[in-house]
């Protein structure tokens, strides 16, 4: 197509829209990631000489194509929403605008990138979120589908909330912290448990955190921990005491393990619970009263399991040329796949106690009044019409490219992580459920609303 476009549409620029229809475990928000690494692949795109000879092979390109590939000189204007935004169907995440050939090009890199890393930062919210303010280790490298997947996927669990990962790679790249405990590798491989963790005490006395369900939780696990923690004791040393757990049931094993701790006098020693935990399980051991301090969560975070994929689609939504843009449409049988036409803006609305009552998507071309009508883009919503009045609009999307040439900073990842906290604080707390939310209201001006019955009539048969 980008060889086609680029000997047919020389001219002519295209802006294409990269958002998503459905929101994973129907949820009532995504949250969007992934904007670094899509930041890092625009800044680093091009066509090696091995490239270039391998497209020339397959005898369907133009030598001028091929020569103007391999001097890719990119000339995109991107727009992002920021990493962290809490974001809805069908809002453009991403908008780019460039020559049809080059921004063509673009959509699968961009779609692998912001879905993914979407879908795992939305999980690992839900997950944060039952864990009420727990800290949850990211521990799914192992599980995940491929080396790509644990690494990005670590680093959209932290924005997601997760307060660190077990893959060191991913920490180094992003700055996040390293965690992990040990494994029963570490007990087996010794005589008894005990001997296991006492070498353990000698390497790592100020870490002490023993697995304890290598054999039997509360007939030797902890009993083996407490004595250990008695010996440091002795020692001086009184701090970063723990258990693991990794099997059995959470509930009735942390409130033993808790009691047997509690009475030897290690009210600080903590309880860390895994073995497949996800947002159910965390909600249920915890309404049951389990006794846990941290939570290490694997394979249904880093390959959001229950619902394992975020359908996002980069679709053209208008084309330019000699100055003139023109809204483009994809008509559907369902509402829901007929695309939303134009060069657009989105905003965020906020109420006097500064709390969001719902987005805004409008053409570039309009100015957004204080007394303009806006239109619920859910046809299910009886109330449908509202006006703007004293709401404060604040634009979601940033410019991160201009004619090629990186503009943005990109922040660090435990920022972002503390900005989409508290970007979801601002939203309904209805819509913040695990189960039935409320839906987010995102409106439409007058303006784009009639451009798209418009133009849905213009090209219906
Ligand atoms: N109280 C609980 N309520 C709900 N789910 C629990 C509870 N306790 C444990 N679970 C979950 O139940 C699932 C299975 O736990 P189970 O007790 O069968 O462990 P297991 O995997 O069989 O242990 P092992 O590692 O010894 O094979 C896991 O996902 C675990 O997190
Ligand atoms: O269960 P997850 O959420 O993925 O969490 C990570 C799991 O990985 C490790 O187990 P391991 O791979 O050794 O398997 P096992 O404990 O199931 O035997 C660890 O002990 C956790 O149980
Ligand atoms: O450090 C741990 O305990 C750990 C890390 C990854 C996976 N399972 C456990």
């Amino acid at each position: 197509m980008a060889n086609g476009f680029f000997r047919e549409q020389p001219e002519k620029i295209g802006y294409f829209d990269l958002y998503f229809r459905k929101i994973p475990d129907k949820g009532g928000l995504v949250v969007y990631a992934g904007l670094a690494q899509v930041i890092k692949y625009l800044n680093e795109l091009h066509f090696s000489n091995s490239d270039i000879e391998y497209l020339k092979d397959l005898n369907i390109f133009d030598d001028a194509f091929l020569k103007y590939l391999g001097n890719f000189d990119f000339k995109c204007d991107v727009w992002s929403v920021e990493e962290g935004t809490p974001v809805f169907p069908n809002e453009p995440l991403v908008t780019v605008r460039g020559p049809l050939a080059q921004v063509q090009l673009l959509e699968t890199m961009l779609l692998n990138i912001v879905n993914h890393e979407s879908l795992i930062a939305t999980k690992a919210r839900r997950i944060c979120m039952v864990a009420r303010n727990r800290p949850v280790m990211e521990f799914g490298s192992r599980r995940a589908q491929g080396a790509d997947a644990a690494t990005y996927g670590a680093r959209a669990a932290v924005i997601g909330g997760c307060s660190g990962t077990a893959n060191v790679l991913s920490a180094k790249l992003f700055g996040l912290k390293p965690l992990g405990t040990m494994a029963h590798s570490w007990i087996q491989s010794f005589p008894s448990e005990r001997a296991a963790f006492e070498a353990w005490m000698k390497v790592y006395p100020h870490n002490c955190l023993l697995l304890v369900d290598t054999y039997d939780v509360l007939k030797s696990g902890v009993p083996n921990a407490i004595r250990i923690f008695k010996k440091l004791k002795e020692m001086g040393i009184n701090d970063h005491l723990g258990i693991r757990i990794d099997s059995g049931d959470i509930t009735v094993l942390t409130q033993k393990a808790r009691n047997m701790l509690d009475k030897a006098g290690f009210k600080n020693a903590t309880i860390t619970v895994s073995n497949a935990l996800d947002e159910d399980v965390i909600q249920n051991v915890l309404e049951e009263g389990a006794s846990i301090d941290s939570f290490g969560v694997g394979e249904k975070l880093i390959t959001a399991s229950s619902d394992p994929v975020l359908s996002g689609v980069y679709k053209l939504v208008a084309t330019q040329e000699k100055g003139v843009v023109t809204p483009k449409i994809k008509l559907s049988n369902t509402v829901e796949k007929t695309t939303i036409p134009g060069f657009k803006r989105l905003y965020r609305l906020y109420d006097e106690e500064k709390r969001a009552r719902g987005d805004l998507m409008c053409l570039d071309s309009e100015a957004v009044k204080e007394s303009s009508n806006i239109y619920n883009s859910d046809p299910n919503k009886t109330q449908h019409v509202k006006q703007l009045h004293s709401w404060q609009l604040k634009p979601l999307q940033v410019q991160v490219f201009k004619e090629g040439k990186l503009i943005y900073q990109a922040p660090e990842t435990m920022e972002i992580q503390t900005f989409s906290k508290k970007a979801i604080a601002e939203l309904p707390t209805s819509c913040l459920r695990l189960k039935n939310p409320d839906i987010y209201d995102v409106y439409w001006t007058s303006q784009l609303k009639d451009l798209r019955l418009k133009m849905i009539e213009e090209f219906s048969y």
